[in-house]
C-alpha cells in the first residue's frame, strides 16, 4: 500500500471538516488541488567561481478571497508536495483570521548554513528573478519562514524593485523596519499564539505557572520561551535541530537566547546553571503542562504522540502533529491549538505590513499589539464555540471556521469556472 503523503494527511482535515458543514461538493473539489506550483532550478555563481544550482517552487494554492500569501523556506529537505501542503494550511489560516488573502509558500532545496553570506544573498534574489511574473502585491506575497529572515526579505524586496523598476515595498513582507518592515513582525508568530493562550487559559484550566516544553528555537521558539518566561512561567526544556536541554528547576532562557545570538545551539548551554542535556526525542515526553512544538512537520507522531504529558499544545509551527497523532492526544485529553490558527500571529502582521506599506502610513508598536490581540482574541473564541458546539477537537473547529468562509467565498465568485484570475 502507498504511504501517505504530507498532503494526503492535511486533506484529512479537509474532509472532517466538510462533514460539519453542507458544503457544494465542487467547493471541497476545488480546495483539494493547487491551483498553480512553478519549479525551477535556480543557478548562482559560488564564491570558489564555480555554479551550482538548487531546485525551488513557489505555489499559489488557492486566490479565491486575496492574492495568496505565504513563507519562502530554505531548507535541504524542501520538495513541491511540501511546498504545495504548506500553501493549502495557508489558504485556510487566512481564511480562520478574515484576512483578504488566499494560500501560497515557497521554497528552495538548500541548507543555508552551508552558504556564505553573499552566496547567500545571490541565492535570494535569483528566487525573486525566477518568479518575479509570479509574485506582486496584488497577486502573491511572500515573507520568511524556517532558515529565512528579514535581511533575506529585504534582498528579495530590492531585487524585484529593481526588476519592475519602482519602489514596490508591499510585494514581500516580514522586510527590515528600515525597508518598510513593520514594527512587532519580529515576534508576530510567537506573540499571536501567546495572546490566544492567556485568552483561552480560564476555559482550559490552565495552572497559574505553567512548566514548558519547545521544541525548535528559532523565530517562533525563542520568541514563546521569551514572552512565557517574562510571565513567570517555567520554561523546562527546549530543543533545536542540534540537541534539547532540560532542566526541572527552569531552564535560564536568557542564556539560551545568547547562545542562539552566537551561532550556538542550545546544548552548548549545558553544565550552566543546571542545564542538562537530553536527548532530542525526549523532549515531547518532558513532564510539561504545555508543549510547544516550534520546528518542523510530523514531529509529534505514532510512535511518540503516547509519550506527551502536556495537557495543550500550541502548534507555532506548521504540521507537527500527524493525524494519527491527533487522535491520540484527543483520547488523552490533551487539546491541541492548532497551526492554522495558533500561529497565525505572523501573517495577520505581515498583513498589518501590506497595509501599511500600501497606503505609506506608519502604526506604533502599540496598536499592533492591539490590533493583533484582538484578531487572536475575536477568532480563537470563535473557534472554540465551534469546538463545543459541535463537540469537536479545535483543529477540526478552525476548520470548519475557515471552510465556512472559503465556501462562502468560492460559491460567491461562481462554480462555473475555478480560475479567478
Ligand atoms: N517565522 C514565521 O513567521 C512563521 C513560522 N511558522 C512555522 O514555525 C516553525 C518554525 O519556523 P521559524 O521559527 O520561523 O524558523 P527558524 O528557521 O527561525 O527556526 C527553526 C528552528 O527549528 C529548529 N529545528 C530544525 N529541525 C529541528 C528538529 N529536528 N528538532 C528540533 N528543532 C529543530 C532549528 O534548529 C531552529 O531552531 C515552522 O514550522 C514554520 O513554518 C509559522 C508561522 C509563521
Ligand atoms: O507572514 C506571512 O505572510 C506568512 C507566514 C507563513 O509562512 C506561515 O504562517 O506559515
Amino acid at each position: 500500500m502507498a504511504e501517505h503523503t504530507l498532503l494526503d494527511d492535511a486533506l484529512i482535515r479537509l474532509d472532517e471538516a466538510a462533514a460539519h458543514l453542507s458544503i457544494d461538493p465542487d467547493v471541497i473539489e476545488k480546495l483539494k488541488f493547487a491551483r498553480e506550483t512553478t519549479k525551477v532550478r535556480l543557478m548562482i555563481r559560488m564564491d570558489d567561481g564555480s555554479r551550482k544550482s538548487f531546485l525551488a517552487w513557489r505555489c499559489r494554492y488557492d486566490d479565491t478571497r486575496g492574492p495568496t500569501k505565504g513563507g519562502i523556506r530554505f531548507h535541504p529537505a524542501s520538495t513541491a508536495e511540501e511546498v504545495e501542503t504548506l500553501a493549502f494550511w495557508m489558504t485556510f489560516k487566512c481564511a480562520v483570521m478574515n484576512l483578504p488573502y488566499g494560500g501560497g509558500k515557497g521554497a528552495v532545496q538548500v541548507d543555508p548554513r552551508t552558504l556564505s553570506k553573499a552566496e547567500l544573498e545571490r541565492l535570494s534574489r535569483a528566487y525573486i528573478q525566477a518568479f518575479a511574473r509570479i509574485i506582486g502585491p496584488d497577486r502573491d506575497i511572500p515573507a520568511p519562514d524556517v532558515y529565512t529572515n528579514s535581511m533575506i526579505m529585504g534582498w528579495m524586496a530590492d531585487e524585484y524593485a529593481q526588476i519592475v523598476g519602482q519602489h514596490e515595498p508591499a510585494v514581500i513582507t516580514g522586510k527590515p523596519i528600515s525597508l518598510g518592515g513593520s514594527l512587532g513582525r519580529g515576534d508576530a508568530t510567537a506573540r499571536g499564539g501567546y495572546y490566544l493562550v492567556r485568552h483561552l487559559s480560564s476555559d482550559l484550566e490552565l495552572v497559574q505557572t505553567m512548566r514548558v516544553a519547545i521544541q525548535g528555537f528559532g523565530n517562533a521558539g525563542q520568541n514563546i520561551g521569551r514572552l512565557l518566561a517574562a510571565d513567570g512561567h517555567k520554561i523546562v526544556a527546549v530543543s533545536d535541530s542540534e540537541g534539547a536541554v532540560y532542566s526541572g528547576a527552569g531552564l535560564h532562557v536568557d542564556l539560551l537566547l545568547d547562545a542562539k545570538a552566537n551561532g550556538k545551539p542550545v546544548s552548548s548551554t549545558v553544565g550552566t546553571s543546571g542545564h542538562e542535556k537530553i536527548g532530542p526525542d525526549e523532549l515531547v515526553a518532558v513532564d510539561c503542562d504545555l508543549l510547544v512544538p516550534a520546528a518542523l512537520e510530523n514531529m509529534i507522531h505514532d510512535g511518540n504522540a503516547a509519550s506527551v504529558k502536556a495537557k495543550l499544545v500550541l502548534e507555532l509551527a506548521n504540521g507537527p502533529v500527524t493525524p494519527e497523532a491527533d487522535e491520540i492526544l484527543a483520547r488523552q485529553g490533551t487539546v491541541v491549538l492548532p497551526d492554522i490558527l495558533a500561529n497565525a500571529g505572523g501573517v495577520t502582521v505581515s498583513y498589518f505590513e501590506w497595509v501599511q506599506n500600501r497606503q505609506g502610513f506608519y502604526w506604533p508598536l502599540e496598536d499592533i499589539h492591539d490590533r493583533l490581540k484582538t484578531i487572536m482574541e475575536r477568532e480563537g473564541r470563535e473557534v472554540w464555540n465551534v469546538s463545543r458546539e459541535k463537540q469537536v477537537t479545535m483543529r477540526t473547529a478552525a476548520y470548519v471556521h475557515a471552510l465556512g468562509r472559503l465556501a462562502e467565498a468560492i460559491e460567491a465568485h461562481g462554480t462555473q469556472s475555478f480560475f479567478t484570475s
